[in-house]
């Protein structure tokens, strides 16, 4: 899958320069986060994290919905959105996600030392959200991270401005692509596709996104709808 650096017209300000001519006459119409995060226009709550133009994307959705590709693709298309490097007890090296691969003991050594912002268990895995994505939204970073649905209260708690991006599909896509991706036994993809799909929290800024089509027309929409600063 290929996604253009200039395919949308989402391009941060700062940026802009770095882009050819042909995108500039759009930065500034569309400069991601020319909409000030509410906690900015406003003193932060205590023990949140914000930065100037710092903001969480938590990316939710079923096993198999495209997370991870989508993620990818709108931090290749807009590179002003970096990714959040997942903490998770699996073998190293089984591709699908950059992620950091540790034993049980080496996860419950970071989570007891105040490692992690969030962690959760899914699939017989366990997984942690580094605490230093704190420091990373405090600089003024925007970052994706890809989120258990049963952490979104917890994290929205940490941090002053996040965003839900919620990606769905339809079960038999899902199935398709768990098959495809061919990162589970069957009986696990039989088990992720069985598994109950929560109900997202109250009070949240929710952008719902099919991704039944095409990955690159899904990042197109994702990036249209996040430069417009809330959901939909
Ligand atoms: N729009 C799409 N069209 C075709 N294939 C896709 C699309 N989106 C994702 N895929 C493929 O579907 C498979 C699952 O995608 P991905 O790993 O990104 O899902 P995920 O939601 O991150 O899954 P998990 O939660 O299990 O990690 C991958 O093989 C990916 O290449
Ligand atoms: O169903 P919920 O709890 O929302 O999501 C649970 C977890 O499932 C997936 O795991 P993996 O990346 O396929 O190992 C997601 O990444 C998420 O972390």
């Amino acid at each position: 899958m290929h996604f253009g650096a200039c395919s949308v017209p989402d391009y941060s300000q700062d940026r802009a320069e770095q882009y050819p001519r042909s995108c500039q006459a759009d930065a500034e119409k569309y400069t991601f986060g020319a909409i000030a995060p509410e906690c900015c226009r406003s003193a932060p709550r205590a023990g949140t994290a914000c930065g100037v133009n710092g903001r969480l994307i938590g990316v939710t959705g079923p096993s198999g919905v495209g997370k991870d590709t989508i993620m990818q693709g709108i931090a290749a298309t807009a590179p002003h959105f970096g990714l959040v490097r997942r903490t998770i007890t699996r073998a190293p090296g089984l591709g699908g996600e950059d992620y950091e691969a540790v034993s049980d003991a080496e996860f419950d050594a970071r989570r007891d030392a105040g490692g992690f912002v969030v962690h959760w268990q899914a699939h017989g895995l366990r997984y942690g959200i580094p605490e230093a994505t704190v420091a990373r939204i405090g600089r003024g970073e925007k970052l994706l991270v890809n989120l258990s649905r049963s952490v979104l209260h917890d994290v929205a708690a940490r941090f002053g401005t996040f965003t839900v991006l919620c990606i769905t599909a339809q079960p038999e896509t899902l199935a398709r692509r768990l098959t495809g991706r061919g990162r589970e036994t069957t009986a696990d993809i039989a088990r992720r596709l069985s598994r109950p799909t929560p109900a997202l929290p109250d009070g949240l800024a929710v952008i719902t996104i099919s991704n039944d089509g095409a990955p690159e027309d899904t990042v197109r929409e994702a990036l249209h709808l996040l430069a417009q600063g809330s959901a939909p």
